[in-house]
């Protein structure tokens, strides 16, 4: 295989992000004895905005698009990305289509008080700028106080720490792969908190032009998780939902099926639509669409009009 001697990776600054962009460089050296991986660091619009809660700043991408703008200008090959921050549209010339081995998917309870949303008392308060987390935890707790929470998973934690709320909640996968799993009181089942399309998974994203780096990048592509991923992908496209809307969608394989749970809700948790359908893996975007179909025949796009500000057509 023809292997580029030098393979820069763009990243944010953030823990979890260089955690996750160290990550792929050490599978690929693993892979690639002779090839050399550099890490390029990148302070997004994302992170420099921490005062307002993401569904009110409204851009898409606000992630990813630094990260996007290097590798076109060449100051970068790959993007390393959380597969739940990346928008469904990618720009012209740039492709992801290498999705890794999904770590634990699940929402993670966090508080150094309670062990399960069940045990906090009325009125405690809950930390979640996510309108998809904090509409379930209001649909089964509707007396908590739901307070936004912005900033990287250390920033979070240490207001948490520091008294500003009695429990958060924070995806599984960003505590467990920064070795952080004492701070997970529970596991959120699925029935509970559906998670995020993508949550969990990493994808990568070169120049569309470079061949080589896509065969180079092909053996950390995991086609079980780049079904669910994509059938979850599908559902928020239709719905034209990124991870800052009410919207949740989960996949798994069960048995030689796909499993496909989604759910709509309001704001605050009194309306919430659900839909699940199952069917062949290789059918994953179809059922994504059908799944979306629902939610929509069910009335989500009243509930996302008042989200978007728009129509989802
Ligand atoms: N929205 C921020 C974000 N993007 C990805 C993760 C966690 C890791 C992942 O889902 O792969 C997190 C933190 C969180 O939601 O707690």
């Amino acid at each position: 295989m023809p292997t580029p001697s030098l393979l820069r990776i763009a990243t944010r600054k953030s823990p979890l992000a260089m955690w996750q962009a160290e990550h792929i460089k050490a599978r690929l050296e693993a892979l690639y004895p002779g090839l050399e991986v550099e890490l390029v660091t990148f302070t997004t619009q994302g992170d420099k905005i921490l005062d307002v809660p993401l569904a009110k700043i409204g851009g898409k991408g606000l992630f990813v698009k630094e990260l996007e703008n290097a590798m076109l200008d060449g100051r970068a090959d790959i993007a390393v990305h959380s597969m739940k921050d990346v928008p469904m549209e990618f720009p012209e010339g740039l492709e992801l289509g290498v999705i890794c081995d999904r770590e634990n998917p699940l929402d993670a309870f966090v508080s150094n008080k309670y062990k399960t949303l069940a045990e906090m008392p009325e009125g405690a308060v809950l930390g979640t700028s996510s309108l998809r987390r904090g509409c379930q935890a209001k649909e089964r707790r509707p007396d908590l106080e739901v307070k936004s929470l912005r900033g990287n998973v250390q920033t979070r934690l240490g207001k948490m720490d520091a008294g500003e709320y009695d429990a958060i909640i924070l995806a599984s996968a960003g505590l467990l792969r920064m070795e952080m799993d004492e701070r997970i009181a529970a596991f959120m089942p699925a029935e509970e908190s559906l998670p995020a399309g993508g949550q969990g998974a990493l994808g990568i994203e070169w120049r569309s032009a470079d061949k080589d780096i896509h065969a180079l990048l092909a053996p950390l592509h995991h086609e079980v998780t780049a079904h669910c991923v994509l059938a979850e992908r599908a559902m928020n496209r239709r719905l034209q939902g990124g991870c800052q809307v009410p919207i949740a969608c989960y996949a798994i394989i069960d048995g030689d099926e796909l499993w496909l749970r989604g759910l709509v809700g309001s704001e605050d948790g009194q309306q919430m639509l659900r839909t699940e359908l199952r069917g062949a893996p290789e059918d994953a975007e179809a059922l994504g669409i059908k799944a979306a179909e629902d939610l929509l025949a069910q009335g989500a796009g009243d509930i996302l009009r008042a989200v978007y500000g728009h129509d989802v057509h």
